[in-house]
């Protein structure tokens, strides 16, 4: 049978599971998950090759009503992410329910006239099957491009395998975009400062808001192997600064620890990390700043 290829874009409110269903194709954690809202700020090609063909995951921002400047530009890379592809896989989710945060990303859906599969997600909270193909139903209403629909658990992996042959199956038929071993085509430095944001969200909870960026002054990778990284943690109040860096530093050691661990294990080498915490009031109001702390300039471009 011909090879196929092509791009397939992950669309759906924030939280709905869309970074956690990338990972599990890629079986790789490149997109960063956690759960709180708009963690993903960026386009992220999760690349997966099987012997049948090649698909270009884009794992998109949640789309959502924006609140700020910087929730405009993510919902415009989401938005932006749709043209251009082969298919849209759609995803709602089971345990939230329908929300006008799906209308929302239904209007978006609709108008880009892309073939879409829909995924119900996080079915493993489901009582039974009849309630979640019920919900299913419901949810296709929504979307008027739907080819099929598909249940799966993206956290536990249920329905994760037939839903990627599914999904090869649908594409054009096309050469391979990518050499096999690539899974993801952002950059090393991209994918170094999103760990560290990761690691900034998951360890201060609540605390500090999303309005953390994180920017990487050097990415150097020295003659003996070792990458070193040294990277500013951008807050937006001098309040949030003591909370980053925690009691006689040790929260920004911990953040540091664990990022390495992630980037000694992703780039496969030893890492050498070196944190700094920076204010800058309003930062996401100011273009530059935009760019440069949420790592989104080669979106914008
Ligand atoms: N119970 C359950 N939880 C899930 C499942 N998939 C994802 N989650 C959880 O849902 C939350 C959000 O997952 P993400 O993958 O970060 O969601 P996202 O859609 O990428 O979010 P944004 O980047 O904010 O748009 C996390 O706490 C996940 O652990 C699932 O199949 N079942």
């Amino acid at each position: 049978m011909a090879f196929k290829s092509g791009v397939v874009s992950l669309v759906g409110k924030p939280n709905v599971g869309k970074s956690t269903l990338v990972n599990r194709f890629v079986g790789e954690k490149i997109a960063i998950v956690s759960d709180k809202v708009q963690t993903t700020r960026n386009r992220i090609g999760g690349i997966v090759t099987t012997e049948k063909g090649q698909v270009i995951f884009y794992d998109t921002p949640g789309i959502h009503k924006p609140l700020h400047k910087l929730g405009w530009y993510l919902v415009k890379i989401a938005v932006g992410a749709l043209n251009g592809s082969d298919l849209l896989l759609v995803m709602v989710d089971y345990e939230d329910g329908i929300k006008a945060s799906d209308h929302l990303v239904a209007r978006h859906v609709n108008a880009s006239k892309i073939p879409v599969f829909l995924v119900v997600n996080k079915i493993d909270i489901a009582p039974n099957s009849t309630r979640a193909t019920e919900f299913a139903v419901k949810a296709r209403e929504l979307f008027e491009n739907v080819e099929k629909h598909f249940l799966i658990s993206a956290e536990r992996g249920d329905g994760v395998t037939e839903l990627l042959d599914e999904i090869i199956e649908r594409l054009p038929e096309g050469p391979k975009l990518y050499p096999e071993d690539v899974i993801t085509d952002r950059s090393s430095r991209f994918m170094a400062a999103e760990i560290i944001r990761e690691k900034v969200l998951l360890l201060t909870k609540e605390e500090i808001p999303h309005s953390t960026g994180v920017y990487i002054h050097d990415f150097i990778e020295k003659e003996n192997g070792v990458l070193f990284i040294r990277a500013d943690i951008v807050v937006e109040r001098q309040s949030q600064k003591p909370i980053i860096i925690g009691k006689h530093g040790s929260m920004i050691k911990e953040i540091g620890m664990l990022a390495r661990q992630d980037m000694e294990y992703i780039f496969d080498t030893k890492v050498y990390l070196e944190l700094f915490v920076k204010v800058r009031k309003k930062w996401r109001e100011k273009d530059n700043f935009i760019q440069d702390f949420a790592n989104l300039k080669e979106d914008l471009e």
